[in-house]
């Protein structure tokens, strides 16, 4: 089993809610982002919940053959207390929502009427997708949904959770050199200060994935900047591009940015229009086309 790692607030906040629910047999809906760890939560509700020696089994709603949800409702369901993880439940085609609703009905009303003997099966289901969008767009039954979602918990991305990077490095470098039982490889500070001011698009996963990296290429090693990826040293941050300039929401106005661009230039290199042409990436006669055009005295 994963050993949870996190202290930051917002990992904290979800920390409590999930041992909240886990004493419950509520539906359970985990939204965030591919690779934020939804799957090893889901195990986590199931380990603490009175559920714990039962079975906990994972259906990936993603491109699963026709009959797979079929298949897993009944056979979890003649265990006494199990739990089924749904992955990308919005992946579910019409005839298995209406067969996943059927059966979260007909369980609930067994419970209710006292007909059914065991806890039954609990449903705890999770989405990268915006599920509110697809059951307004049509594609997910509102229904379901709102079985599925009596408890709605936002998983953090990894970029709100810059206070758990170091101890999940820590965590991941770890786990993988026993794995591959050699010796961890030690970050120096500065590739440290990296990966907690990359922004990790890929989550966990992602981090998880370099960690292996670094284990299997250089154990028992000293890890510094020039090991990273070009993309974490770089600090690819999620709102700008590479230039480090993004268009303002209001927009701007190309033609005076142009001659703003031009002055400055020109200041930098302290009035020589070849040297103000070269930081522009211009040639020295297109600066002086564009300074007569601007009427910038030159
Ligand atoms: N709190 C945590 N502490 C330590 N490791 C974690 C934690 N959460 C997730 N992990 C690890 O991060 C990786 C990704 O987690 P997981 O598979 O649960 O994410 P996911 O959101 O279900 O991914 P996907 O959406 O791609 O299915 C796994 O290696 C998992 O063991």
């Amino acid at each position: 089993m994963t050993t949870l790692i996190g202290q930051s607030p917002a990992f904290t906040r979800l920390r409590n809610a999930l041992s909240m629910v886990a004493a419950t047999d509520v539906g359970v809906l985990l939204l965030g982002e591919p690779g934020t760890g939804k799957e090893t939560l889901a195990r986590e509700i199931h380990a603490s919940s009175a559920r714990r020696e039962g079975r906990f089994g994972v259906l990936a709603c993603a491109g699963a053959p026709p009959d797979a949800l079929d298949r897993c409702l009944s056979a979890f369901s003649r265990d006494a207390a199990s739990t089924l993880y749904l992955d990308e439940v919005g992946e579910l085609n019409a005839g298995d929502q209406a067969r996943l609703l059927h059966f979260i009905v007909g369980q609930d009303a067994a419970a209710h009427d006292g007909s059914r003997s065991g806890s039954g099966l609990r449903i705890v289901a999770a989405s990268a997708l915006d599920l509110d969008r697809l059951v307004q767009q049509g594609t997910f039954r509102r229904d379901l949904y709102l079985r599925l979602c009596v408890v709605p918990l936002e998983v953090p991305p990894l970029r709100e959770r810059a206070l758990d990077i170091s101890a999940l490095t820590q965590h991941f470098i770890t786990t993988a050199a026993a794995r591959h039982r050699v010796e961890p490889p030690r970050l120096k500070s500065g590739a440290e200060r990296l990966l907690r001011r990359y922004t990790w698009p890929g989550n966990l996963r992602e981090l998880a994935n370099l960690c292996e990296r670094l284990v299997i290429l250089l154990p028992g090693t000293e890890v510094g900047p020039e090991n990273l990826p070009g993309e974490v040293v770089r600090g690819a941050p999620q709102s700008q591009n590479d230039m480090g300039f993004s268009l303002p929401p209001h927009g701007i106005d190309l033609n005076d940015l142009e001659a703003e661009l031009i002055r400055q230039a020109l200041s930098l290199a302290g009035g020589n229009k070849s040297r103000a042409a070269r930081l522009l990436g211009l040639t020295r006669d297109t600066l002086l086309y564009r300074l007569q055009k601007h009427l910038i005295a030159g």
